[in-house]
């Protein structure tokens, strides 16, 4: 008989080929050149999950500690890298620089030293927001980088004034030219230390200055800086490297620079947003899960939101926590909450278009806005197409909950960035019926394993790049 573990055939995933190069558990092999039709992901949804998920390393701590080994003389061994396109195209723009970046059981070990320059490969950097992040640790270890415009989630304008702004009161001629930001140091010496304010507490701003301004000569002080958990784990990283970090974590960052940083071995920290995702996957689906490694800390914004929303949630151990929305635990049914998205400890960005997904399923209104990107509302057109009745205007979002009376129906969506993308995998798996979303090369960039670490959970998900469900 089928199982979760012992599904039937049609909803195993087919045979992998360099297809599905993201899902390998072969980091760092380079994307197929040739065109292969976008895979889709293919949901027949409504069943509820169960049993335990584990969470992989967090893409945006990866991306600028990957981006950190510029600084660093010798080798550095980083564990626990998430294997997902973004980090496959990171560890591209690294080895168009010269750099040696080599995966060992697991790990990645990246050798810097034969850097022979200091523009990287420009289409991998207009792949993602991350590539960008090496203009700060290039300019400190070599006086001068060349590095064109960054990509990544098509969500805002995301300008890079604040880099431009912090780089130059480091010392760096920086200009725009030819759609490329081209930074110098001219003194002869390196980056001089300096106290600057971010006019906003930009995540890749701060992490670019803070790597730059530990190879810059004195002290600096960054205040107004971004104080994510990815602030802190760059800053261990830099720390074990030789570098002297004071206050990441709060809003003000002490650096004092160092003339040499050497690599160092080094583990990522477990992936707040991947956490988020499956708590929210198991509330939409009103069922039970454990999650583990969990950051606890990074996370109490939603676990208040959701515990508010009548969810239950468990710290199973130390590192290990259980949601459950199962009707016989949340009496009713789960009940809308509202959200406003702010910089950390705020409510993630990177939730919202998720936390919709769920909003669209519970009992009543629930106001959401995005108060961080301006342009981060894509997704409710296609959560529309389920059936979810959301009004939008501007950054602000009215959800009219439908509660389990009136579920969600399946429905064919297309993915156009990574978490609204994944907003239709949460709304596919809670909606009666089959859904088809196009576009899964987006969810890719951010979620390691999805369809196996779904179909773990008891979800009837695959992966296709045929046209309809093979039922
Ligand atoms: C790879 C990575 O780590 N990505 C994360 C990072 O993106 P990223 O580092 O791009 O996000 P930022 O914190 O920089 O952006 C926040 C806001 O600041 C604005 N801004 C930013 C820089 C600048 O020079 N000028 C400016 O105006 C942006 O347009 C945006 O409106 O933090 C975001 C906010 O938590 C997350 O959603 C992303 O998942
Ligand atoms: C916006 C995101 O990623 P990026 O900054 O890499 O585009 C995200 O992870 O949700």
């Amino acid at each position: 008989m089928a199982s979760k573990f012992n599904p039937p055939q049609y909803l195993v995933s087919p045979p992998r080929t360099e297809l599905y190069y993201s899902q390998y558990p072969k980091p760092f092999i380079s994307p197929p050149t040739t065109h292969i039709p976008d895979p889709k992901l293919v949901i027949n949804g409504g069943s509820t999950l169960s049993g335990h998920v584990t969470i992989n390393g967090s893409k945006n701590s990866a991306l600028p500690i990957l981006a950190a080994t510029i600084c660093c003389s010798g080798s550095s061994k980083l564990k626990n890298v998430p294997c997902l396109s973004d980090t496959s195209t990171m560890a591209s723009i690294l080895k168009s620089l010269g750099a040696r970046v080599t995966s060992f059981d697991g790990d990645i070990v990246v050798n810097t030293d034969g850097i022979v320059s200091v523009e990287p490969d420009l289409s991998d950097i207009g792949k993602i927001r991350g590539g960008f992040f090496v203009l700060g640790p290039l300019l400190a270890r070599f006086g001068e980088a060349i590095v064109g415009l960054p990509g990544g989630c098509d969500i805002g304008a995301r300008p890079v004034d604040l880099y431009i702004h912090g780089l130059r009161a480091l010392g760096a001629t920086v200009e725009l030219r030819d759609g490329k930001v081209q930074a110098h140091v001219s003194n002869g010496k390196g980056l001089t230390g300096a106290s600057f304010r971010l006019g906003y507490p930009s995540v890749g701003a701060t992490e670019t200055l803070m790597m730059a301004a530990c190879m810059a000569e004195g002290k600096t002080v960054i205040s107004n800086a971004a104080q994510e958990p990815e602030i802190i784990d760059l800053a261990g990283f830099l720390t074990n490297c030789g570098a002297v970090v004071e206050g990441a974590g709060t809003d003000t960052l002490y650096i004092t620079g160092r003339r040499k940083l050497y690599g160092c071995e080094y583990s990522i920290m477990p992936d707040r947003i991947e956490v988020g995702t499956y708590m929210l996957a198991a509330a939409v689906t009103r069922s039970c899960i454990s999650i583990s490694p969990v950051p606890h800390r990074n996370l109490t914004c939603l676990v208040d939101k959701l515990s508010g929303g009548g969810c239950k949630i468990l710290q199973l151990s130390d590192d290990t926590l259980e949601l459950s929305a199962v009707p016989q635990m949340i009496g009713d049914d789960l009940r809308g909450f509202n959200i406003k998205t702010n910089p950390f400890p705020g409510f993630p960005t990177d939730l919202q278009p998720l936390t919709m997904a769920l909003l669209s399923t519970c009992k009543g209104v629930s106001v959401i806005e995005e108060s961080v990107f301006e342009n981060r509302m894509s997704h409710v057109t296609e959560l529309q197409k389920f059936g979810a009745n959301i009004q939008v205007s501007g950054s602000r979002a009215t959800v009219y909950g439908k509660g389990k009376a009136s579920p969600l129906r399946g429905s064919q969506v297309n993915a156009t960035d990574l978490r609204g993308g994944m907003s239709l995998v949460l709304a596919g798996l809670a909606a009666e019926g089959i859904t088809e979303i196009s576009g899964i090369s987006h969810v890719d960039r951010g979620y390691e394993n999805l369809e196996m670490k779904l179909q773990g959970l008891g979800a009837n998900v695959i992966r296709t790049t045929t046209t309809t469900f093979p039922v």
